[in-house]
């Protein structure tokens, strides 16, 4: 359930009753075709499932009797009726929806033949109540007749009925009208080419459960109303959409049709995650001979995460697409060579060597030398292989031609060229000896592990130790357990292994045809090169540099891009998700030049000394109960660190029904929720309470970033909770 929308308050009262009672009319109009439509669907529906029952029936009754090539056909015909079947479902989900609510939007367009004076075209139009009412129900989506603008409604997505367009999806050309354009001349692009006129009449139209909530003709102060409305709506565990107020910078990045890789880089709360899953449905709609829900995949940070905006797509009536956490791919492409300990948040490392040897890897410096390495090793001339005469049946390849010949592939990965150089050695061998010693000719295979005991690194695991020896790093690598890698071993373990057996093993990387990475800046450079090796597709990357929370040091996005050739840079500067008080706070925590905070206002942050975890205590409960009191659903209750996170749901649960987030929970379950920063970002909540935001705790330049990070969750409402003296950042 949302909140429900609210009137409008910018409408004068006259021209609104007006236009109301003629959207009401045409919403009447509409909402009785979709009915039809479902009464339609429905009947189809159980037809497909009556004849889906009777072939089943048949095939089953006749099993044994059938000749083959007919028990295909029976199968064949079973599969089309499934096919058929969700079709009819997908469809029919979409017409409830519709249902509920058709469409947002209108705008009128008057044809460039017919725009001479389009202007006052908009002043004869007379009333909206008028054009409507000679529109008629009848008359669809989109009206033109002798001159009379084109009326086109928009929705989530598009409903014809008897052949005419009825509502228009949002990611039609036509749309672009309603984010992009001001009443007046306006040119787009439609499938037929450009087209020009002028655009009458933009209108907001809410229908909320059938009804109409407020319809009004667009002006800018409408749409900062529109926004606000949105972005005071309670949070709850599923992100939902937003098309009924992407703004204009939004929307250009989500119709970003160019191909290649596409870096957002945008402040906290900016829409980044809302961007690119409105991107993603767009592309789905635009490309579809070229994209499906099973082509298109995501990478993001945590499970909890991908469980969180898990809504969005089929709220746009699209299907869920594959998702990844990034331990889970790391997981995968180490599947046999190591297992991957879990991230650890620097908040959380007592250990300060083992801190230390994390971000040593954590740098580009890092990845670089790694990369030059492998190169190095890979290239002709590379000092790995160390070969010595080696008896083939009769005869002995020698320890030069090998060499000679392991050089000669180069830069193939060291698996596949020792089975190419053990190829040639059997050749060479049966040419030599005349077939004489066949019986005595070992396998390739048996040819290739012995010549794989003359590499200096047998597996990848042993060339990534030989890296680190070789560049006096040695010290880095400590295994977390028994054959379990340290997080920040994972990717450049991946490119070892890469370089060791090549890179086409993983093969649920080759039917994805656009990537979404999100947080990019979670990523290490190791990890950007892997994953830009991998999945050669077109991507969309986005992130904040500044929502750090594994102590690095914040990198352009620049940086990032240059891991993906061609990449292009955009920047959002304007954050939504928050109150402008606590945007102002996130600014003094950390100054984000160009930062743009939405006028949308709350009570100041609350700062409440407490002394001790008594103290602590006692006053989460009093937030807890002006959570309650203000009737949100979500309220986070962040601590620095997991472990301190775990402590405190401990102590908070005794009183309260908490959730706490660890790297395990993979629904985000909504209401009262305790959580580390760490775990938090990318998430939101409708109120915050920060624990323990002390001097103490929070005090160095990557402590400032989680801070950043944990005030930019909060929505409405933020309690700060220190026990003697607030954390500098935050005065
Ligand atoms: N145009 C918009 N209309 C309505 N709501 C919006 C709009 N843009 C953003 N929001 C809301 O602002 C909030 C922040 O959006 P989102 O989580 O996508 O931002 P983000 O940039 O990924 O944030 P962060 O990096 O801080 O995690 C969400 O509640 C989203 O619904």
């Amino acid at each position: 359930m949302t909140v429900p929308t609210m009137p409008l308050r910018v409408n004068d009262h006259h021209q609104a009753n007006d236009i109301e009672e003629a959207e009401r009319a045409h919403l009447a109009a509409v909402l009785g075709q979709v009915r039809a439509a479902v009464a339609r669907s429905g009947a189809l529906a159980a037809r497909t499932e009556e004849s889906h029952r009777e072939a089943g029936a048949q095939l089953a009754a006749s099993r044994g009797e059938l000749a083959p090539e007919e028990a295909h056909l029976s199968a064949f015909e079973l599969n089309r009726l499934d096919a058929q079947a969700a079709v009819a479902a997908r469809s029919h989900r979409r017409l409830e929806k519709l249902l509920a609510s058709p469409y947002f939007a209108r705008v009128d367009f008057l044809d460039g033949d017919d725009a001479d004076g389009g202007a006052s075209g908009a002043s004869e139009q007379g009333t909206a109540a008028d054009s409507d009412a000679s529109a008629g129900p009848d008359a669809g989506g989109t009206v033109s007749a002798g001159g009379a603008p084109e009326v086109t409604y928009i929705g989530r997505f598009a409903f014809t009925w008897e052949n005419k367009a009825v509502v228009s999806d949002w990611r039609s050309p036509v749309a672009a009208l309603f984010y992009d354009f001001e009443p007046g001349p306006v040119a787009f692009q439609a499938p037929a080419g450009e087209r020009r006129g002028t655009l009458v009449r933009k209108r907001q139209v809410a229908v909320e459960e059938g009804r109409l909530v407020y319809a009004v003709d667009s002006s800018s102060s409408v749409r900062d109303e529109v926004l606000a409305q949105a972005l005071s709506r309670s949070s709850d565990a599923k992100m939902h959409d937003i098309v009924a107020s992407i703004q204009r910078e939004q929307n250009a990045v989500i119709r970003d049709e160019a191909p290649g890789t596409l870096v957002i880089q945008g402040v906290a709360g900016s829409g980044k995650t809302s961007i690119a899953l409105h991107r993603v449905a767009y592309l789905l709609y635009r490309q579809k001979e070229r994209l499906s829900s099973q082509s298109v995949a995501i990478l993001s940070p945590s499970r909890v995460f991908s469980d969180y905006i898990s809504g969005v797509l089929p709220e746009l009536g699209e299907e869920p697409v594959r998702s990844w956490s990034l331990h889970e791919l790391a997981s995968l492409l180490l599947e046999g060579i190591a297992k991957v300990a879990p991230a650890r948040s620097f908040a959380d490392e007592a250990d300060a060597v083992r801190a230390e040897r994390a971000q040593v890897k954590g740098t580009e410096k890092f990845a670089q030398s790694l990369a030059a390495w492998l190169d190095g090793q890979l290239a002709a001339g590379g000092a790995l292989f160390e070969p010595h005469d080696l008896p083939v049946g009769g005869d002995v390849a020698e320890a030069a031609w090998l060499a000679e010949r392991f050089s000669a592939y180069a830069p193939v990965p060291f698996e596949e060229r020792l089975d190419l150089v053990a190829g040639d050695a059997l050749e060479l061998a049966h040419g030599k000896t005349f077939g004489r010693y066949a019986h005595a000719m070992p396998t390739r295979r048996e040819l290739r592990s012995r010549l794989l005991r003359m590499m200096r690194a047998k597996n990848p695991l042993a060339l990534y130790r030989r890296f680190l020896a070789d560049t006096g790093r040695s010290a880095l690598l400590k295994m977390a357990a028994k054959g379990t890698v340290e997080w920040e071993d994972a990717f450049p373990l991946v490119l070892c292994a890469w370089a060791f057996r090549g890179s086409d093993g993983f093969a649920a990387a080759a039917p994805v045809r656009h990537l979404v990475i999100d947080e990019m800046q979670d990523l290490s450079p190791a990890a950007h090169e892997a994953v830009s090796r991998l999945f050669r597709c077109d991507k969309t990357l986005l992130g904040d540099a500044n929502q750090l929370v594994d102590g690095r040091v914040a990198a352009p996005p620049e940086t990032v891009a240059a891991h993906y050739p061609g990449a292009r840079v955009v920047r959002l500067m304007t954050s939504y998700r928050s109150t402008f008080e606590i945007t102002e706070l996130a600014r003094r925590v950390l100054p984000v030049g160009g930062l743009v905070a939405v006028e949308r206002h709350g009570d100041e942050p609350r700062f409440v000394r407490c002394g001790d975890t008594a103290g602590v205590l006692g006053a989460v409960d009093a937030a807890v109960g002006r959570w309650r009191a203000a009737g949100r659903r979500t309220l986070g209750i962040i601590a620095k660190s997991d472990f301190l996170a775990a402590r405190y749901a401990e102590l908070i649960g005794r009183v309260h029904e908490v959730a706490l987030i660890t790297d395990e929970t993979d629904t985000y379950p909504g209401g009262i929720v305790v959580t580390s920063v760490r775990l938090a970002k990318g998430l939101e909540f409708d109120e915050a309470v920060l624990l323990d935001a002390d001097g103490r705790q929070y005090a160095t330049e990557a402590d400032r970033h989680l801070l950043y990070v944990a005030v930019t969750r909060a929505m409405h409402g933020l309690t700060i909770l220190y026990r003697d003296e607030p954390s500098p950042f935050l005065r």
